[in-house]
């Protein structure tokens, strides 16, 4: 469970999110959705103590994250951020399957090598995302769909009960964003996602939380949020609900200019 009390964020004077809360149910997949520059990252940032809020609270298990180490947390919260992020380690120059294993590292004691466990649980990784055909590849050389993968495929290999994933199907080609959320959402771990696809939030997503401006707008199940009423003015779009084989998919259409 990861519990988010009235969190306030400002860079500087610009106050980038304001009273939010969160909850992250266990083993259930909560989606945040919203305009650029709404706070999504930010509030991911948060909820995984790479960022202190400058009011309220993060808890992971009960746990005040503020309270947590570094190796503490890298246990419980894995986190899949974009690749061009600081920290996502492809600029290093492993191969897929060294980088995969370097999921284990909050496994390891001090000066712990690399046991067979660790090698058994991060094949296991990346054969779930399609990846051992380019466990010997160098990460440098691999597609940035693949390399999306496999940065899954590290997530999975940390073993943690919550995963945080930025705009994981960034690069992704449509079967593997399908394969990507499916596997997510399949692990049984609580999922924190970054979606800007709204079709994929609804299909995926056990509930959603749609910022806005730094606020949460609206927040529930997926069925009830990604309504026109709410996604009209947020997004500034023409919003229609379309159901295509009982599942809910949205078609946007963009307003005329405003004379
Ligand atoms: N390092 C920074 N310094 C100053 N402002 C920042 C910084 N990082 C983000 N911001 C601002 O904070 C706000 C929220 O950014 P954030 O990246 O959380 O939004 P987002 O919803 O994830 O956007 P996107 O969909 O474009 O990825 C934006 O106005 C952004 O310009």
């Amino acid at each position: 469970m990861i519990r988010a009390r009235g969190l306030e964020f400002a860079h500087g004077r610009h106050a980038v999110l304001r009273g939010v809360d969160v909850d992250a149910a266990d083993g259930r997949v909560l989606g945040l959705l919203g305009p650029n520059g709404s706070g999504k990252t930010t509030l991911l940032r948060l909820l995984h103590g790479a960022l202190r809020p400058r009011r309220g609270t993060v808890e992971v298990d009960g746990q005040d994250v503020a309270g947590l180490s570094a190796h503490e947390l890298a246990r419980r919260v894995a986190v899949v951020v974009q690749e061009t992020d600081h920290g996502s380690g492809t600029d290093l120059p492993l191969t897929v399957a060294e980088s995969v294993l370097l999921g284990r590292t909050p496994h390891r004691g001090r000066f712990g090598g690399t046991t067979a466990q660790d090698v058994r649980v991060a094949e296991a990784a990346l054969r779930r995302v399609g990846g051992l055909p380019l466990a010997g590849r160098r990460l440098v050389e691999v597609s940035g769909g693949e390399r999306q993968r496999i940065l899954i495929a590290r997530a999975l290999a940390q073993s943690a009960q919550h995963l945080l994933l930025d705009e994981p199907t960034n690069h992704l080609d449509v079967r593997y964003q399908h394969e990507v959320l499916s596997l997510v959402r399949s692990l049984g771990t609580t999922v924190v996602v970054v979606l800007h696809d709204l079709s994929l939030a609804a299909a995926y997503c056990d509930e959603v939380v749609l910022l806005h401006d730094g606020v949460v707008r609206a927040a529930g199940d997926p069925a009830e949020v990604l309504v026109p009423a709410l996604l009209e003015p947020v997004f500034e779009v023409d919003v229609r609900r379309l159901d295509h084989h009982g599942e809910l998919h949205l078609a946007f259409r963009p307003r005329p200019p405003r004379g």
